[in-house]
C-alpha cells in the first residue's frame, strides 16, 4: 500500500492493512505497521508491566504459555501429527523463556499432546520450582539428557524451543551450544518461543537454527524479520492500552477472544 498518514478512523482490512474508512483512499501501511521490538525496549515494556502495570511474572508467564499451547495446536492439530503418541519434546532454558516453555508443556498435555521436558539449568525460584512441580504431577516426564537429533527425529513430532527470549547476549555457553547443535540437526520442525533460541534479538543470525513456527510475546522482536518458517504468530494478549500507546506497538486485533494471532 502508499505511505499514508491516517488521520480519521481506519478499518482494519487484514493484519496491518488498514481502510480509511470515509474516502477510501489506498491503503495506508506504513503509519500502523506492527512494531518490531530491539532488546532494550523489549526489556523496557517488561519492567514497566511488572513495576507500572502491577502484573506478577506468574500472570504473563500464565498467559504466554497458553498462547504458545494455543498456537502449537494451530499449526500442528494433535489428529494431524504423523507419529502416535503426539509426542512433543520441550527445551527450556534457565531464565523466563524456559517458565514460559513449562506453562506451554502443561498446556499441551491438558490439550492432549505427550510432551517432555529437558529442562537442563533449573532455576531455583519457588515460581519455576512450582511449575516443574505442575509439570511433574501432571505425569510430563523430564529428560536428563538431551536426545541425538536421530532420535528426536524418530520419536517426537516437533520440537519447542524455549532455551532462550529477549534477553539473550553474547556466545552460547553450555549445555546450550550442544543442545542447539542437534536442534541444526533435526528434520522435524522447530516452534520457537518468542525468539529462535541462538539468535541474536535484533539481527537474527542466518547460521542458526531455522524453526517452522515462532510465538512472538508481547510484540515480535526485530529478529523475527529473519523469520523464514511457515508460521508467525503474536502471544501474549495481556498488553494494557496505554503501554500499547506509549510504545506505539500498533497491535493487531486478536480475533474474537482468542490469545493468538496469525500474523503470517
Ligand atoms: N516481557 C514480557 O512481556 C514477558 C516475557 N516473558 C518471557 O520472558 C522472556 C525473557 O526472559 P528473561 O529476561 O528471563 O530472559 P531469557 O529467558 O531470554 O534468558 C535469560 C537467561 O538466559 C541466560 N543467558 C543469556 N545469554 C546466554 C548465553 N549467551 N548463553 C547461555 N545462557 C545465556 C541468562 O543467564 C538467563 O538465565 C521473554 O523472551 C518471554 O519469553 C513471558 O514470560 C511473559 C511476559
Ligand atoms: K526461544
Amino acid at each position: 500500500g502508499s505511505v499514508l498518514t491516517h488521520t480519521g478512523a481506519c478499518t482494519r482490512i487484514s493484519n496491518n492493512i488498514y481502510r480509511k474508512d470515509l474516502t477510501h483512499r489506498p491503503a495506508c501501511t506504513m503509519a500502523n505497521t506492527i512494531k518490531y521490538l530491539g532488546q532494550e525496549e523489549a526489556q523496557h515494556i517488561d519492567e514497566e508491566l511488572f513495576n507500572e502495570y502491577s502484573f506478577s511474572v506468574d500472570q504473563l508467564m500464565e498467559l504466554a504459555g497458553l498462547s504458545c499451547a494455543t498456537a502449537v495446536s494451530k499449526g500442528y492439530p494433535v489428529q494431524s501429527l504423523p507419529k502416535t503418541p503426539p509426542r512433543v519434546l520441550v527445551i527450556c532454558g534457565p531464565g523466563n523463556n524456559g517458565g514460559d516453555g513449562l506453562v506451554c508443556a502443561r498446556h499441551l498435555k491438558l490439550f492432549g499432546y505427550e510432551p517432555s521436558v529437558l529442562y537442563p539449568k533449573r532455576s531455583n525460584k519457588p515460581l519455576f520450582q512450582n511449575l516443574t512441580t505442575q509439570c511433574e504431577k501432571m505425569d510430563i516426564s523430564f529428560l536428563t539428557e538431551m536426545p541425538e537429533a536421530d532420535v528426536i527425529d524418530e520419536a517426537y513430532n516437533l520440537v519447542i524451543d524455549a532455551i532462550f527470549g529477549f534477553s539473550f547476549k553474547g556466545a552460547v555457553r553450555e549445555p546450550f551450544g550442544e543442545i542447539l547443535s542437534q536442534l541444526k540437526k533435526i528434520t522435524v520442525p522447530i516452534a520457537s518461543v518468542d525468539i529462535p533460541s541462538g539468535w541474536d534479538v535484533e539481527n537474527g543470525s542466518p547460521h542458526g537454527i531455522q524453526p517452522d513456527m515462532l510465538i512472538s510475546l508481547t510484540a515480535p522482536k526485530k529478529a523475527a524479520h529473519h523469520f523464514k518458517g511457515r508460521y508467525h504468530f503474536l502471544g501474549g494478549r495481556f498488553v494494557p492500552p496505554a503501554l500499547e500507546k506509549k510504545y506505539e506497538l500498533n497491535l493487531p486485533q486478536y480475533p474474537g477472544t482468542d490469545c493468538v494471532h496469525q500474523l503470517n
